[in-house]
């Protein structure tokens, strides 16, 4: 029997699986990186880290599920988007990845908007200027490193890196070149007017649809991972793209969410001509000539983490969870906001922290622990809210990421949606949908949808409870008043910080 694998690059870990084809998952590794964060605001990873950390990940696999090696026939890649890794001409890094959570460009991203104008960026890229995207990070390195900005020769994206180094040729595929910020999404082109007016003089790489083949296997990577060198590569897409493939999103009407470091809810949109006016992300889809459109909260799954890491760093998250559930909605009347890192949807604002409003000398750490999952859900509920105004119906959402490993965060993420929630069997969208686009690849099925009818399995669906929908719109309400009252406090505490 054949088989293909999925890599998805995170932020937090490379996630493998190996799957057949009849979809069932044969065997799945995670080996975590470590995240650097020099500065408040800065996040950088070391691309030989993915590389190094996908090749023990995918000989474990193999170890796992026991195959024939020459029983894998194709790969493709998912990844953390927007993070820029920067090449010289024999394509050797230049300095650590800027990653999509790294908020040091808010300079560059005015410069942009100064220099080419809100409208036309507009126009351009169907996007706004937000500090995560990759195009501010090069201006950041061109004004602050000039002497690795000239050794530079051309950029890529995390998983573009990844697939470089497997199979020695340069590209980015659609999906990943949408969040440089450089690419007219329309027309499927880097955008020369933006290089030229901005000044990039580094190459923009050759672009390639998510589901085409770029090469096989190196001999030199074959040979660490136990993988055959006619190992089929295919472009991947970016994590959102793959995991809205992997969660069935191919048309018009459905909807995702995923909670992993970041948070997204994200729908599909059949065009590229449209006009959202920037209010959410409008990027290529993997799935060819298509497009989605997204919201973005910065720290959802990261605000879980930074919660156990910082007061329950031996308790699984698991526990947690269901520690939470023993507050009531609402925690007894404390409210959280996950800006920890700044935020992006619905308040591009780099400089904006979190708070929890309204402790009382009766809350526990349940009601700390509930606060925090339930401000992560509302501040996604911003970018549901944002979609469902731009007249899209929001009839069911499918939950990927690890935020959907706990029932009890499923059931406030239907509460809070006031929408069914499908849990899939397989909670790890990005590599599923990278697989699957290998599977496609392969010739295994016609289209797409075909391959997400066979390996798409709904676990099970959450309903929403009535009064509880009720309760939490009441809260909702409360919620989206912290922002505009904490916003200008938590400016000028920025001093302050490390
Ligand atoms: N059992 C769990 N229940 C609820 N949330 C969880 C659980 N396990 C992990 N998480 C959340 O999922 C996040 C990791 O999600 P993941 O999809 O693996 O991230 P990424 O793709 O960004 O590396 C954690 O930071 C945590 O917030
Ligand atoms: O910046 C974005 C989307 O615009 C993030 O969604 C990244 O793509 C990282 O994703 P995760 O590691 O959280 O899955």
């Amino acid at each position: 029997m054949e088989h293909v694998i999925g890599i998805d690059i995170g932020t937090s870990a490379v996630k493998v699986l190996l799957v057949d084809w009849t979809g069932k998952v044969k065997a799945e590794s995670t080996e975590p990186y470590p995240l650097y964060q020099p500065h408040s605001g800065y996040s950088e990873q070391n691309p030989g880290d993915w590389v190094e950390k996908t090749i023990i990940a995918l000989r474990k696999v193999l170890k796992i599920a026991n195959i024939d090696p020459r029983s894998v026939v194709g790969l493709s890649f998912s990844g953390q988007m927007h993070g820029l890794v920067l090449l010289t001409e024999t394509n050797e890094v230049v300095r650590p990845a800027i990653l999509w959570n790294d908020t040091r460009t808010t300079e560059q991203c005015r410069e942009i908007e100064a220099r080419i104008g809100k409208e036309k960026l507009l126009a351009i890229t169907k996007n706004e200027a937000l500090e995560g995207f990759t195009l501010p990070k090069l201006l950041w390195v061109k004004k602050h490193e000039p002497h690795l900005y000239k050794q530079a020769h051309t950029f890529l994206l995390p998983k573009d890196y990844v697939r470089l180094r497997f199979t020695g040729h340069v590209a980015m595929e659609y999906s990943d070149a949408a969040g440089t910020l450089l690419l007219d999404i329309q027309k499927k082109a880097w955008s020369e007017k933006l290089c030229q007016e901005l000044a990039i003089e580094i190459e923009c790489p050759p672009l390639v649809e998510s589901t085409e083949c770029v090469g096989t296997l190196l001999p030199e990577i074959a040979e660490k991972t136990g993988l055959s060198t006619s190992v089929k590569v295919f472009a991947g897409g970016a994590d959102n793209a793959c995991g809205a493939i992997g969660a069935g999103i191919l048309a018009e009407g459905q909807t995702m969410c995923s909670i992993g470091t970041s948070g997204v809810v994200l729908a599909f949109e059949q065009t590229g001509e449209k006009d959202f006016a920037g209010k959410v992300h409008y990027f290529n889809h993997a799935k060819p000539n298509s497009y989605y459109i997204m919201g973005v909260t910065l720290a959802a799954g990261y605000s879980f983490d930074w919660f156990k890491r910082t007061f329950f760093p031996e308790v699984p998250f698991s526990e947690i969870v269901q520690h939470a559930a023993k507050s009531p909605i609402g925690a007894n009347g404390l409210l959280f906001t996950p800006y920890i890192v700044g935020e992006r949807t619905p308040y591009a604002d780099a400089d904006i922290r979190a708070s929890f409003i309204g402790i009382d000398a009766a809350h526990t750490t349940s009601d700390f622990a509930r606060a925090v999952l339930e401000g992560i859900t509302f501040s996604l509920n911003e970018s549901v809210e944002i979609i469902k105004a731009s007249g899209k119906r929001v009839d069911t959402v499918v939950s990927i990421g690890g935020g959907a490993k706990s029932i009890e965060w499923l059931q406030m993420q239907a509460d809070i949606f006031a929408t069914p929630i499908e849990k899939l069997k397989q909670e790890q969208g990005p590599s599923m949908g990278a697989a699957m686009i290998a599977a496609y690849g392969c010739g295994w099925f016609s289209s797409l949808e075909q391959c997400a009818r066979a390996f798409k399995e709904v676990e099970r669906v959450v309903e929403p409870n009535p009064a509880a929908v009720e309760r939490y719109r009441e809260l909702f309400a409360l919620y989206r008043d912290i922002y505009p009252q904490t916003k200008e406090i938590t400016k000028k505490l920025k001093t302050f910080r490390p």
